[in-house]
């Protein structure tokens, strides 16, 4: 690119000779007679340098170069003096001139300062680009960018730090103390990069900011040094590396765990919680509405912990009476009561070296409350009818989907017993409190009855998969599995459309479902999948048993 050069002055002799010298190859002169025409010229061109005459007709070059700057033009001005101007010629340098020349005007002078000058505006172009790289830079990086002086005061902020440690207004000198961040981790580690003098790193911490929750970010500090080696201040670079670290998570989330089936966060904190238990003999309480994967939980616990290859005994406290479900629990010695034939060992026995499952523990009676209190604490077991303690080695892990607290209140359980059951409680979320484990779950299930009923149902119907997903779920995972097997019997097409689905989902849907279970086809595949039972059958399909003796003569099949 030629380098323009402009040369102002009223003289026609200076102008000539100028013109005589400078050119070369590269370079371009243009000259202006006048103030008016200089400032004309300005305006069209990008000159490289201006040579001015100080006495300029009836304006001077001072002007001139006062109106170059005002424009915001940092090209270099080279003023031209006679002997008696040489003091205009030292305000001019105060006022920004490049330098001065005098005259008369030699050649070798001429071109030594020309030369100068236009490497000197090289140098200050190459600059100006640089900076204003790296200022694009600084502003559309994604990282927080904030650099200090050696006081910890602010210099600069880029907009991502803005954003990211919401910070606003004129920045530049204020102290990150006064600035009403976090005042966390990152600060501190700026300040020990300046005081150790060395660049430090912090990788993956929690940043916590009023303006935006939890955020996961990376640090880097490192001090600034000045053109002269010193230390000038500091720099801090934020990353925010929140959305990495969730899909990080997501990737390392469990779709399931031994039965369990569902991805979602609550999920994944009670498998990461059952993964801890399972190694430890604690006692543990499983709370959760009816259906929402109690028993699946303590096999959980009972299979991934050390005793594995040890029974697994389950026993339905609502079940039974108090009497028996004290024999059943401890066992019995022959005449311990009227029908006690024979010595009979209860479940803790059956469970040595195990785990007992003691299901819907909030419905045991008083006295048996504080039979298995003394067992529990005493690690021994007497059957009924017998002094003699026997030991235990038995894991117990019990259920309920009661509010035990309330049942404390109420004065119907015992509170030391309570604290004794749960020295970890795992809670069970709801189905309707994690709907995106419906749509594994459905999967899940849809496979299973597949191969239960011989079927190859392969998927299901938009308008029914958003009734499932919108559904209230008051029986929760248990009430989605008969769902689904409802809904496999009914499907012939491979299919499940909303009218598979059981009445009471479809209520206000536009739905066939009776018609579907109506039919004999149907009828036969449930009575199949409930092993001939009619009344199960007649449950699963949402229809009185009646209905289903009926079908079945019109249909000529065979009675029971
Ligand atoms: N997360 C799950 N993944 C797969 N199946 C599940 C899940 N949760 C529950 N189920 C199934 O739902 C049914 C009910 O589960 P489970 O018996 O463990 O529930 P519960 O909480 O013990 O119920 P209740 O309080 O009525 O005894 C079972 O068939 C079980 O296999």
């Amino acid at each position: 690119m030629p380098q323009h050069i402009l040369i102002v002055d009223d003289e026609e002799s200076i102008r000539y000779t100028f013109s005589r010298f400078l050119p070369a190859p590269e370079r371009v002169v243009h000259v202006a007679e006048s103030y008016e025409e200089a400032l004309e010229r300005l305006s069209c061109t990008t000159y490289d340098l201006v040579f001015c005459d100080i006495i300029l007709g009836g304006r001077n070059g001072i002007e001139l170069l006062e109106e170059i700057r005002r424009r915001g033009l940092t090209l270099p001005v080279v003023m031209i003096t006679g002997a008696p101007e040489v003091s205009s010629a030292a305000e001019a340098l105060r006022l920004g001139a490049y330098d001065y020349l005098s005259k008369p005007v030699r050649r070798e002078a001429l071109l030594r300062i020309a030369d100068k000058a236009l490497q000197y505006k090289a140098l200050r172009d190459e600059k100006e680009k640089l900076q204003a790289d790296l200022q694009a830079v600084f502003r559309s990086v994604k990282d927080a960018i904030l650099t200090t002086d050696h006081q910890l005061r602010l210099v600069q902020a880029n907009e991502a730090a803005r954003h990211i440690c919401g910070i606003s207004g004129e920045l530049a000198g204020r102290k990150l103390e006064d600035l009403g961040l976090c005042g966390g981790t990152c600060f501190d580690l700026l300040r020990q990069s300046l005081e150790r003098r060395r660049p430090l790193e912090r990788e993956r911490i929690e940043c916590v900011h009023a303006c935006h929750g939890r955020r996961i970010v990376s640090l880097s500090a490192a001090p600034l040094r000045g053109a002269h080696n010193e230390h000038r201040g500091a720099m801090l670079v934020i990353r925010d590396e929140t959305r990495l670290d969730n899909l990080e998570r997501r990737m390392q989330e469990r779709p399931s765990f031994h039965d369990l089936v569902g991805a979602s966060a609550a999920m994944q904190d009670v498998y990461e919680l059952l993964e801890t238990l399972a190694e430890v003999p604690t006692t543990v309480l499983i709370t959760g509405e009816s259906g929402t994967g109690k028993e699946l939980v303590a096999r959980a616990l009972h299979e991934g912990g050390p005793r594995r290859e040890g029974p697994m005994i389950r026993v339905n406290c609502a079940a039974l009476s108090e009497n028996l479900l004290e024999s059943e629990l401890f066992g019995h010695v022959r005449g311990a009561f009227t029908g006690a034939v024979k010595d009979k060992i209860g479940r803790f026995e059956a469970a040595q070296g195990g785990t007992l499952f003691l299901d819907e523990i909030g419905d045991i009676s008083p006295a048996l409350q504080l039979r298995l209190l003394r067992v529990l604490q005493e690690k021994e077991i007497e059957r009924v009818g017998t002094t003699t303690p026997i030991p235990v080695d038995v894991r117990v892990v019990a259920a309920t989907n009661q509010d035990l607290t309330e049942r404390i209140r109420r004065g119907e359980f015992r509170e030391d017993l309570f604290y004794r059951l749960k020295v970890v409680t795992v809670k069970l979320p709801p189905l309707r409190a994690r709907r995106e484990d419906i749509a594994p779950l459905v999967s899940h299930f849809l496979h299973q009855f597949n191969q239960k009923l011989g079927r190859e149902v392969q998927d299901v119907a938009p308008a029914a998969m958003n009734l499932l997903l919108a559904y209230p779920w008051p029986g929760n995972v248990r009430e989605l599995e008969h769902a689904l097997e409802h809904a496999c019997i009914l499907c012939r097409n491979g299919r499940i459309e909303v009218e598979h689905l059981p009445a009471e989902m479809t209520a206000g849907e536009n739905a066939s479902a009776p018609d579907e279970a109506t039919s004999l086809a149907c009828i036969r595949r449930a009575l199949s999948a409930a092993g001939g039972n009619k009344t199960k059958a007649a449950r699963m399909l949402g229809i009185s048993r009646r209905t289903v003796y009926r079908k079945l003569d019109e249909g000529s099949a065979p009675k029971d």
